[in-house]
């Protein structure tokens, strides 16, 4: 272990064993609750844990994450070593996972082109049309809203990535991007291969390491998505049948943007992997603490009314709809889609208030602690989206014709790796909220007793990306009026679908 320098120390943690460090310390899943009660306990907003010699900070403030990860972002936005995830199955293509180097500038200055706030304001036809889509499709199966709130997040970001529609859900597409996001968050997950931890068995052979074998197919799997994603938009450019779309765009401008083939079907193809599962964890969230506070539906739906009866909600009426902004934000805050956070690496070594940082730290960003952080959010287990709405609450903010958004929101993560698709979320968000309180009424299932059944508040997955196991709620459409206008939007979208041939 390094001496601090001078004046400094490290910050506190759970005591380490030899050589393992907090190896068995760390929970197999949900590691954000453990990491939460450690912060809690060690009355730190940082604290520390050694992995098998490799130093982690944990933070729990917004605070700190910002002045770190953002303030000092030259050296705190690389990745960690990540030799199972990011090499053996992402052959250092998969911008998520890459370190702060040429590749990835590359690949994020093309991401920004097509998902910043002034180009997302022109995908609101695409988010339209197919959030219309699923709310026919929540209101005659609402026990599969799991399946509409997939089609929804994906169908958006097919279309803009490749110029394609999503038609059934069940397209083998579909299939193969969920197993690519499934492989994904079991390989990237803390202990599940040991040569993350020692990656000094990079140095086996094949034959003495059969995790080699087993990444490489997977890589396999995902580039012939990926490429196949690409060549088929670079076919339909032959014959001048590709819509426009991010990855036309990407083909178009390869010249200038210093991206291989490979790289560039992995920056577009990660848009998509990382648009999908986010948006529809996050609206699931969503349907539960609906389910669990009928009265702040019922708000939303209080609001959405008051913009159109005789239409849907529509993206531009979203500077009307408040209450609709900080539903959605609150979820965000109280369930995080990403809770854990995704690591950053600092790169030189550093100080912060009297703790010392050595280069080579890996820094999370526990999105769990930093949303309960008490002084910001005054009783913080309870969704309460008042708290983005009454000048009372320390996280009020006017006007609220504005406030509250998801601008820069600590959800997104922090500095120079902040989510680019932040954009696009915030408007997928709201529209398919305001649109779920216009259509639907909902409420808790019943059981064969005729006993109503609450969901559990916190029965979550385990990925990454967390969202709630599946819960039963009934929903039906408010009115046959709205059935009727829903049905209509529904045709008229069909028959002017800029991907019509
Ligand atoms: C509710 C929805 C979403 C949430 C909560 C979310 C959250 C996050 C978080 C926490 C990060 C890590 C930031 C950091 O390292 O500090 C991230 C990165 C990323 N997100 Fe999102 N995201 C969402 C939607 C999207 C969408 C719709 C897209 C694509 C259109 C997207 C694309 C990406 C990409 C490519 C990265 C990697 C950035 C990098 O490493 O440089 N995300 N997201």
């Amino acid at each position: 272990e390094r001496k601090p320098p001078k004046g400094t120390k490290y910050p506190p943690g759970p005591s380490r064993k030899p050589l393992i460090g907090n190896l068995l310390d760390i929970p197999a899943t949900h590691s954000w609750l453990q990491f939460k009660k450690w912060s809690d306990q060690y009355n730190s907003k940082i604290f520390r844990m050694t992995l098998a010699g490799q130093e982690h900070y944990v933070l729990s403030s917004e605070k700190v994450a910002n002045d770190l990860l953002r303030e000092r972002g030259s050296i705190y936005s690389s990745r960690p070593l990540a030799p199972a995830s990011a090499e053996l199955l992402s052959k250092n293509l998969r911008p998520v996972l890459l370190p702060y180097n040429d590749t990835w500038r590359n690949g994020r200055k093309f991401m920004h082109s097509v998902t910043n706030a002034k180009v997302a304001n022109q995908y609101h036809v695409t988010q339209e049309l197919e959030s219309t889509r699923m709310i026919a499709g929540l209101i005659k199966q609402p026990e599969r809203y799991e399946h509409w709130f997939r089609v929804y997040s994906a169908g958006v970001i097919f279309r803009l990535a490749f110029g394609k529609k999503i038609e059934t859900g069940d397209e083998d597409v579909l299939r193969r991007i969920d197993a690519v996001n499934h492989h994904l968050e079991r390989v990237a997950s803390p202990g599940a291969y040991l040569v993350d931890t020692f990656p000094i068995l990079m140095k086996l052979p094949r034959f003495m390491a059969p995790f080699k074998k087993e990444l490489e197919e997977l890589h396999d799997q995902e580039h012939s998505l990926f490429r196949g994603l690409l060549e088929d938009v670079r076919d339909r450019m032959k014959t001048d049948s590709a819509p426009k779309c991010w990855e036309r765009d990407f083909l178009e401008h390869q010249h200038e943007l210093d991206l291989t083939n490979d790289e560039g079907a992995y920056v577009v193809g990660t848009l998509f992997e990382a648009g999908s599962g986010t948006t529809s964890a996050a609206m699931m969230s969503f349907m539960l603490a609906m389910v669990l506070h009928p009265m702040w539906f019922r708000m939303l739906q209080a609001e959405v009314d008051q913009v159109s009866t005789n239409r849907l909600p529509r993206i531009d009426d979203i500077p009307a709809l408040p209450t609709v902004r900080a539903a959605v934000k609150e979820i965000l805050r109280w369930h995080p889609v990403t809770s854990g956070g995704l690591p950053h690496v600092c790169t030189k070594d550093d100080i912060y208030e009297d703790f010392f940082i050595p280069a080579g730290t890996v820094v999370h960003p526990n999105q769990w602690a930093i949303h309960r952080d008490p002084e910001l959010y005054p009783d913080p287990e309870t969704y309460n989206p008042q708290r983005w709405l009454d000048p009372s609450f320390p996280t009020y903010k006017e006007p609220l014709s504005e406030y509250p958004n998801l601008h820069n929101y600590s959800n997104f993560g922090f500095g120079r790796r902040i989510c680019p698709g932040q954009n696009i979320a915030e408007r997928n968000m709201y529209l398919l909220a305001a649109r779920i309180a216009w259509s639907v009424s909902i409420s808790k299932a019943k059981d064969s007793a005729g006993k109503e059944i609450t969901p559990p508040v916190y029965e979550y997955t385990a990925g990454f990306n967390s969202y709630p196991l599946p819960f039963r709620f009934d929903a039906k459409v408010r009115s046959a009026e709205r059935q009727a206008i829903i049905d209509a939007e529904l045709k008229r979208e069909a028959e002017s679908d800029p991907l019509n041939e």
